[in-house]
């Protein structure tokens, strides 16, 4: 199975000159994700994870089923003003805009070893300020992964040293 014929592209959204790589062909296809979780859990392999970190929206999907598998915590990067509780933010731009992204701040503890997962890495503005957001509580990010990215928006020259599993590239 080939799960790049489950991404489906969309051109001009969503503002023109973008190509919107659209995933809910793989999450509608039980193979398909079944297939996407093994392969995530592979690039894992032994890495000790305590909290599996999911930006807000598409990447709390994985995010929350890595945490099972792994037998670790999730835990919730969203858009600004979404949270309940104490945080921390960072703003960010993004392919097609500005943004910012806040944690909660008993969400990750001192030493924590952490997963930061998100389906898209593009241009790398909100993973980065997603692992600030983690090291500014404390957190050891030990791999970043992802769905797929856009390897020439060069995001993952934004994420310094950390380790970066993408399934796969465009
Ligand atoms: O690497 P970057 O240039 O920062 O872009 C990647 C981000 O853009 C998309 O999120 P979006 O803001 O579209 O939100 P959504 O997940 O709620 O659709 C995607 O899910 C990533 O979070
Ligand atoms: N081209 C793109 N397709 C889907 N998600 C994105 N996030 C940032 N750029 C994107």
């Amino acid at each position: 199975m080939n799960l790049n014929e489950y991404i489906r592209d969309i051109v001009d959204f969503p503002k023109p000159g973008i190509m919107y790589k659209d995933i809910t062909p793989l999450l509608q296809h039980p193979d398909a994700l079944k297939k996407t979780l093994a392969e995530f859990k592979a690039g894992i392999g032994e890495l000790q994870i305590d909290k599996v970190v999911g930006i807000e929206s598409r990447g709390f999907i994985f995010a929350s089923m890595l945490a099972v598998e792994l037998h670790a915590g999730f835990v919730m990067v969203r858009k600004a003003n979404k949270l309940p509780y104490k945080t921390l933010a960072e703003t960010y731009s993004l392919e097609y805009g500005q943004d910012q992204v806040e944690i909660h701040q008993d969400a990750i503890k001192k030493g924590d070893r952490v997963l930061l997962h998100d389906d898209v890495l593009a241009t790398g503005g909100t993973a980065s300020a997603a692992l600030r957001l983690i090291e500014r509580l404390g957190g050891e990010v030990v791999q970043c992964n992802f769905l797929l990215e856009l390897v020439n928006l060069e995001g993952r020259k934004r994420l310094g040293e950390k380790e970066v599993y993408s399934l796969l590239s465009y």
